[in-house]
């Protein structure tokens, strides 16, 4: 059964109109990829939200016949409610209530696949109940299912505080125990010096379907947002043949409630590991570049500004007209994901600007010495291959990571 939504948000004069009506449009989409239907949605203007109910005592009114009249079954609010809010709220309302933290929670839950997706998952919307459970009474009733209510702690939520709080504390070790193990698989990483992309970008903006066409394996993508949730390494094949790591990451989202940050850190800490990162942009969306300046923010606040980035304006193919393309000196590509030519030239810039941090080597290896040869081939950015007039060996010209142990064996055939 489809839900009934109604959106309620209130403009302060801290956030500009353009802002409001964005985070509002979100809002919506938030909505249908939790599976809902936005029958209505009702804004106010205020100084401040009122502490008591967070909308005026007339807007609440109007918010009552509303739900009335149009039969909803929700009410979502733009904004992340007190508990004192919900509770006011509840009594005057005869439907279900949750705030933006929640919404966004409940789609990060129908979305962890892997287990530390589902134990940061958990954790998070404990983390979010937690303070809220003095009134626990109603609280609690209102986790009647349905959006707002699924994850995978919603049985464990019925329970009290100090339960929830040993609860967190399990996870917290679970998670330990998840990341430990993830750590030693970037050690194995780092010993093999595979050289790792890693996708970014706005929610929505292409990212899972680009890590699929780089990479040419079928990974899930749809169009909700938040359809990447853990992040998933593929193998792709630049130009020349040598091979990669790409990893998608979870879609930024604008203010995002700081305890889904901290909550979803390891996932966003994978970008920290990338030797290249590949900013995808909605080029066709019309936020495009209050989006990318989010996605920016965020990367400065991760650390993640020394590491080098590749602009890329996706969905192009959804413009109408020429786009004009940034020639602000820095990577930047202008591609569709759907057209096999600009794949194609995006693993060509890709190729460019990985060269641009390896060390060019030229050397002539002879045809007996096939084990090394074969590592050679393996572990470098080959350009060049070529077997000798007399047939007694190859001359190779190529790219190499500086700190590969196959330098070792370059160096024995180098000239
Ligand atoms: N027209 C057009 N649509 C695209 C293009 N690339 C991706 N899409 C569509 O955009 C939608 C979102 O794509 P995803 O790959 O799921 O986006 P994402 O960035 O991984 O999204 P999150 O997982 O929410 O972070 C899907 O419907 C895609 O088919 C493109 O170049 N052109």
């Amino acid at each position: 059964m489809t839900e009934r939504v109604i959106v309620v948000g209130c403009q302060f004069p801290d956030t500009g109109e353009q802002k409001f009506q964005m985070l509002m449009d979100e809002l919506k989409e938030l909505v249908h990829t939790a599976g809902g239907e936005v029958v209505g949605h009702i804004i106010q203007n205020r100084q401040k939200p009122d502490p008591a109910t967070y909308i005026g005592s007339g807007k609440l009114e109007e918010l009552m016949n509303a739900a009335e009249t149009l039969e909803s079954d929700l009410i979502v609010f733009n904004d992340e409610l007190s508990a004192g809010q919900v509770r006011n709220l509840d009594a005057n309302l005869n439907v279900k209530i949750i705030d933006r933290t929640q919404i966004i929670l409940d789609i990060f839950a129908n979305r962890a696949h892997t287990k530390e997706g589902k134990i940061q998952v958990e954790l998070a919307q404990l983390m979010y109940l937690l303070p809220r459970l003095s009134g626990q009474g109603q609280m609690l009733s209102r986790l009647g299912g349905g959006i707002g209510t699924r994850g995978p702690g919603e049985t464990k939520l019925e329970t009290d505080r100090r339960h929830i709080q040993k609860r967190m504390d399990d996870l917290k070790k679970q998670l330990e125990a998840v990341r430990a193990h993830r750590e030693s698989y970037r050690k194995q990483r780092r010993k093999n010096n595979a050289v790792q992309f890693a996708l970014v970008g706005y929610t929505n903006a292409g990212k899972s379907t680009l890590l699929q066409k780089l990479s040419g394996a079928e990974t899930f993508q749809e169009d909700l947002l938040f359809a990447t949730l853990d992040p998933l390494t593929r193998q792709a094949e630049l130009p020349s043949g040598y091979k990669v790591l790409l990893t998608d990451t979870v879609g930024f989202i604008q203010d995002l409630p700081t305890t889904l940050i901290a909550a979803f850190r390891s996932t966003l800490e994978e970008v920290k590991e990338a030797d290249i990162l590949l900013h995808v942009v909605d080029v066709s969306h019309p936020e495009a570049h209050t989006q990318m300046q989010t996605v920016d923010k965020l990367l400065d606040e991760l650390g993640a500004n020394s590491i080098p980035v590749i602009t890329v304006y996706n969905k192009r193919d959804k413009l109408e007209g020429y786009y004009n393309e940034d020639t602000s000196g820095k990577s930047t590509i202008t591609i569709s994901s759907f057209s096999d030519d600009d794949i194609m030239k995006l693993k060509q810039v890709m190729e460019k600007t990985l060269i641009e941090h390896m060390r060019y080597y030229r050397l002539f290896i002879p045809v007996s010495q096939g084990k090394d040869l074969a590592t050679i081939q393996q572990f470098t950015l080959i350009q060049q291959e070529e077997l000798s007039e007399e047939g007694d060996g190859y001359s190779i010209e190529g790219y190499v990571l500086v700190d590969h142990p196959v330098n070792g064996t370059i160096r024995k055939y180098e000239r």
